[in-house]
């Protein structure tokens, strides 16, 4: 049932932005949306054709394995409608398997396509609830989804999040080794416990990391960066982790992060100082290590996915 409005097909072309998660403390429950997004454009069509322009073009799959349409079959499933095909064109910016959302973005963009060539069956709530089920965590898919800084935990099937008012003063410096880390790999090397000390730790890490995003304090800010629960134990697949950390330090930046799951490296630094300086630092120390590393510097964005529609004359016979 593909949404044929007035007698034309409405073709879908859905934006989503790259997603910074964790921000350090926050494991599982903090992230942000930044201004790199890809787009999917897609057509109803009877059978699956794929294009895939940029990121990923030479390693992504082009049939029904690709996360995109696993994520549009399982929409049309949960509404009890034959999923017949797609033709999609997808234009990646954010990198694969790199800690910036990848996974979350396609996901995402999935759902939302889904769901407009379903006649919107599903509330955003909902579609946030299967996004956030099916990654299993929030903190990329609700930054994705809903655009800004967003605190988000899955409890009891619902999605309780908050979106930050963080202050317009920093900017983000996301240095990408050129190697991937899948979050698989990188949540596997988590022990399933942790000590109350470093609980609290956190605890009280993320709740000054709240108020220093939300006040524009920076020496909180500073302060508030650190982590217990998961940089320490994935280090070790980053080779030059903590040089680079250093060389951020050293460049001017506020605190460094495991960006996600990593294995990039975001740091975070005030607006107007020289983000080129802390990029180009960072890039250096991962060269001396032996990696091929590539910054980009990305202002948060508070814009979520969106989705513009575009109607076509429908041809004879489309379904
Ligand atoms: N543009 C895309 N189109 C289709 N599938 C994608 C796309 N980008 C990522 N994927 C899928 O997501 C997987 C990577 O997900 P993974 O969670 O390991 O990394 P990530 O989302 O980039 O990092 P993080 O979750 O730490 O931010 C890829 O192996 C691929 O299966
Ligand atoms: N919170 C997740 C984000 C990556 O998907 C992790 O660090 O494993």
């Amino acid at each position: 049932m593909a949404c044929h409005c007035g007698g034309k097909i409405v073709n879908v072309s859905i934006y989503v932005p790259a997603t910074s998660a964790n921000l350090g403390p926050g494991f599982d429950c903090m992230g942000i949306a930044l201004d790199l997004w890809n787009e999917i454009h897609a057509t109803p069509a009877d059978d699956l054709q794929i294009e895939i322009d940029g990121v990923g073009a030479d390693t992504l799959p082009r049939d029904d394995t690709n996360l995109v349409i696993r994520c549009m079959k399982m929409m049309y499933e949960r509404a009890g409608e034959p999923f017949h095909g797609v033709h999609l064109r997808m234009v990646n910016r954010i990198p694969v398997a790199a800690g910036l959302g990848s996974s979350a973005a396609a996901l995402v963009g999935g759902l939302l396509a889904a769901n407009h060539f379903l006649d919107s069956p599903f509330t955003s709530a909902q579609i946030l609830r299967i996004a956030v089920e099916d990654e299993g965590h929030p903190d990329n898919v609700a930054p994705a989804f809903l655009g800004g800084a967003v605190l988000a935990y899955l409890e009891d099937h619902v999605v309780t999040h908050v979106n930050l008012p963080i202050r317009d003063n920093l900017t983000f410096v996301a240095v990408t080794p050129k190697f991937p880390l899948l979050t698989e790999t990188a949540r596997g090397v988590l022990g399933d416990h942790v000590a109350r000390a470093d609980a609290i730790f956190n605890v009280a890490h993320a709740s000054f990391l709240t108020a220093a995003l939300t006040t524009g304090n920076l020496p909180l800010l500073r302060r508030s960066l650190a982590d217990r629960l998961h940089q320490d134990a994935r280090k070790h697949l980053i080779p030059g982790f903590d040089a680079v950390y250093a060389a951020s330090q050293r460049a001017g930046a506020i605190g460094t992060v495991l960006s996600g799951a990593g294995p990039t490296l975001l740091a975070v630094v005030e607006a107007g100082a020289p983000a080129q300086a802390v990029a180009q630092a960072m890039v250096n120390a991962f060269e001396q290590t032996g990696s091929t590393a590539v910054a980009r510097i990305l202002p948060p964005t508070t814009m979520g996915a969106h989705v513009h529609m575009k109607a076509q004359r429908t041809p004879h016979g489309a379904r």
